[in-house]
């Protein structure tokens, strides 16, 4: 990420944003010039999705690329002035999804992990008495559990909204037992036989999901088309039996229960926590469900800060972006900041200036990042 490079308008950058694919060739379209102290800083280049890697088959982007009247209407989070909004809140909820939010996407699940700076930030950002503060994932219990052991006070959500631990409980609700899981035996079936027949694939069975895995999955055995083929093996098969959806995530397809979404668990925090300020910010289709949820709340829209993170078209409901987990965390340590030296006018100006240069602590163990 160079941050010395700044483009004519954001308006412009967004736009081919929008417009085009992230190719090697939309790179160079940035130029360099000396910073513009009128202009907002600039944000790391927006082309560059972190999945995008040679061998990657992640290169199409989630949503359709530009809306027909050609507007823009996702912007970068740095124009937001947060903290004029998060400083005199008095009832803050704090959302993040996990994988491409928290964490950079990495080809191993399991290596996806945060550095201590990364945890100390959460913690502290979590035990703020005005904050309530999530992780919203599809990840399972046993994952959110052992990567967050040390964050008492902060809320957990695993399995898409399967299960819920409420901040500063030990104890899992359980969102699905009352209904049918029978379903989970033939789409399992199915995903073996797709992990037995591509090689590099695996299924991450969880307690009221299944997901087959392909990103490490050789461009040979053509992963998207399987992927394809699964999809429609499934909804031919299953969905039509059950109330089960399957779902296309970065590298993955899923199946969980109809009725088991991110956004019905946003609507219950909205409903019991009655907060002020929101900051949800997500990178998945998965995390649409949570936008959408904040998009229909009663919350004063100008305190909803729904955050795309990396890649995404148009069809997003989210009202802001941040092309990464890096700039995520940096957000997080900026409102941390905000928070200790009492800024509770929000002027913030000089945190702002801080958020796109200074350097945070390594945010997943590098061994195993794919860029
Ligand atoms: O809701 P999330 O927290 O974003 O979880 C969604 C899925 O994330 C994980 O898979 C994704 O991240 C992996 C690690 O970077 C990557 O290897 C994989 O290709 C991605 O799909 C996780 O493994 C799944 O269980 C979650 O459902």
């Amino acid at each position: 990420m160079n941050l010395m490079y700044k483009e004519k308008s954001v308006k412009t950058r967004a736009l081919a944003w929008h417009a085009q694919p992230p190719t090697q060739d939309t790179k160079q379209v940035h130029i360099k010039e000396d910073p513009d102290p009128s202009l907002p800083t600039p944000l790391a280049e927006p082309y560059f999705d972190p999945e995008d890697t040679p061998g990657s088959i992640h290169d199409i982007p989630l949503y359709s690329s530009m809306p027909s009247s050609g507007e823009v209407i996702v912007r970068p989070l740095e124009d937001a002035n947060i903290l004029r909004f998060y400083g005199p809140a008095a009832k803050r909820l704090l959302l993040f999804d996990y994988d491409g939010t928290l964490a950079d996407i990495v080809s191993n699940p399991t290596q996806a992990l945060l550095g201590a700076g990364v945890h100390e930030a959460i913690s502290e950002l979590s035990i703020n008495p005005k904050n309530r503060v999530y992780i919203i994932s599809g990840r399972d219990r046993k994952f959110l559990q052992g990567e967050f052991c040390h964050t008492t006070h902060l809320g957990l959500v695993a399995e898409h909204g399967a299960f819920i631990r409420v901040p500063t409980s030990t104890e899992w609700q359980n969102k699905c037992q009352k209904y049918d899981m029978t379903w989970k035996d033939p789409v399992e079936f199915k995903m073996r036989e797709f992990e037995r027949s591509v090689p590099g694939s695996f299924v991450d069975e969880k307690t009221a999901a299944l997901a087959w895995h392909f990103r490490n999955v050789d461009g040979i055995y053509a992963p998207r088309d399987q992927a394809a083929k699964l999809k429609t093996s499934l909804a031919e098969t299953i969905t039509s039996n059950w109330p089960v959806t399957v779902t296309d995530g970065k590298c993955v397809v899923e199946a969980r229960l109809e009725c088991i979404h991110k956004g019905q668990i946003v609507r219950d925090l909205l409903r019991d926590f009655e907060p002020d300020f929101v900051l949800c910010a997500g990178d998945d289709l998965t995390d649409e469900d949570m936008f959408q949820a904040l998009d229909d709340s009663d919350v004063l829209k100008s305190n909803v800060f729904t955050v795309i993170v990396g890649s995404h078209g148009s069809d997003t409901h989210a009202r802001w972006y941040l092309p990464n987990p890096e700039m995520v965390i940096r957000n997080i340590f900026m409102l941390n900041r905000a928070d200790r030296s009492g800024d509770i006018e929000g002027k913030g100006e000089p945190l702002l200036n801080g958020l796109y240069s200074g350097s945070t602590p390594p945010l997943v163990h590098r061994t195993d990042l794919i860029r």
